[in-house]
């Protein structure tokens, strides 16, 4: 790189090195990290030290230590989670325990009582953001940073009504001082969908609080008013399959549209605090004007369909892109047939979305959690 461009982007890429050496994502001196170096080095018999070092931690955390503004590479240009300060399985199951009985306890949250719904959703945008085509940190969005947090991205209008469940959750991040906004939000999601009876989701730790000039640009979550082909290319976007895409928008078993966030009013289906492949079946019969089909809601707020059988449930313009779509479509019949199809793709779906944009080291294990149920 020329010095010309090197001083160009000299304050970015410095703001860049100290936001990721503050995570701790070097760790440099941990015993964790000490013992890596020592079998790297080893492994590469060489008695270059001084090197090695640097090139251990290029191959564990994409960027080179020293002095970090001069060294950093290209591959830095990503959101490395930690490893060296992470806590034990047994204190995430804590916080998870936390979080679920929080949920339990405070049944008064919304409409249909519970605050999972909105902490799905808040977890969803909180990762939502992310553009795998934009390879600056600063703007390319993702959980990693919690930047939801700050008014610019918090006050997005696809955010409206996310404050409350952030604020639902406020009270852990007293609790739990070393936990970061980005996995407490991952992980409340996480105990959200388990406990309304959805599947294990994988979850990992290691996000860090970044400043405000993470904060992904407002416009990075996705417009409800589309069809197809906006979903697709949307979905594109964060790195994800028709299967996939498909399969986590079946989150819309859960919850509600409320006039007062996005102008949309209504549940999807009858159990919405319960997680079942009920969006689909619901879905799955399409536009017209039989038995559990769907037609236009006469009303003066925005475009949205309305169940024949009780005119009581709800299906965005995006939701209807699914049955109108025929690739779509077919993935719609197997997960509205099976639920067991649904929850074995949704889980690795979900978890990927909740990682989008980090750089997870190999050697960051993946927690899975028990539900109270389980533990009583
Ligand atoms: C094309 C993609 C999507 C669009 C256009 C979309 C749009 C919306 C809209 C307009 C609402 C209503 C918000 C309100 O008024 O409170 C909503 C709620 C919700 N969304 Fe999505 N969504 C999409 C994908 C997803 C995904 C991928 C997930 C999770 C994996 C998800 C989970 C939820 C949940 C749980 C709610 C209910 C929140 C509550 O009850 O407070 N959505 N969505």
């Amino acid at each position: 790189m020329s010095s010309i461009a090197f001083h160009t982007f000299r304050g970015s890429r410095a703001k860049m090195a100290t936001a990721l050496l503050l995570t701790g994502a070097v760790g440099a001196g941990s015993y964790h990290y000490e013992k890596k170096r020592r079998q790297f080095n080893n492994r590469n018999n060489n008695n270059n030290n001084n090197k090695n070092n640097k090139n251990f931690a290029k191959a564990l955390f994409g960027f080179s230590t020293g002095t970090a503004a001069a060294t950093l590479t290209d591959e830095s240009k990503v959101k490395v989670a930690t490893l060296s300060d992470i806590h034990s399985f047994k204190e995430y199951q804590q916080v998870y325990n936390d979080i679920a009985k929080k949920i339990e306890d405070e049944d008064d949250f919304d409409v249909d009582g519970s605050a999972g719904p909105n902490l799905v959703r808040l977890a969803w945008h909180s990762a939502g953001t992310y553009d795998k085509y934009d390879k600056n940190p600063h703007t390319n969005g993702g959980s990693y940073g919690g930047t939801m947090r700050f008014s610019k991205e918090g006050g997005d209008g696809a955010n409206n009504g996310l404050a409350k469940g952030r604020e639902f959750l406020e009270p852990l991040l007293k609790k739990y001082t070393w936990l970061s906004h980005g996995d407490l939000w991952t992980l409340a999601g996480v105990v959200a969908i388990q406990e309304m009876g959805g599947p294990k989701i994988k979850w990992r730790p290691g996000r860090k609080d970044l400043s405000e000039e993470y904060q992904a640009p407002n416009g990075k979550l996705p417009d409800a008013a589309q069809g197809p082909d906006y979903v697709r290319k949307f979905f594109n976007r964060l790195d994800f399959t028709d299967r996939e895409m498909v399969a986590l928008i079946g989150a819309h078993t859960l919850g509600r549209c409320h006039v007062t966030s996005s102008g949309y009013d209504g549940p999807w289906d009858f159990a919405p605090t319960m997680f079942d492949n009920g969006f689909f079946t619901q879905l799955q019969k399409g536009v017209g004007s039989g038995e559990g089909q769907w037609h236009l809601r006469k009303w003066d707020g925005p475009e949205q369909y309305e169940d024949n059988n009780s005119n009581s449930l709800m299906m965005l313009p995006a939701d209807m892109a699914l049955v109108q779509d025929p690739k779509f479509k077919k993935i719609v019949d197997e997960f509205a047939a099976s639920q067991e199809a649904f929850f074995n793709e949704f889980a690795p779906a979900f978890q990927k979305l909740l990682e989008s944009g980090i750089h997870f080291p190999k050697e960051s294990k993946e927690l899975v959690f028990r539900t109270l149920d389980e533990q009583s």
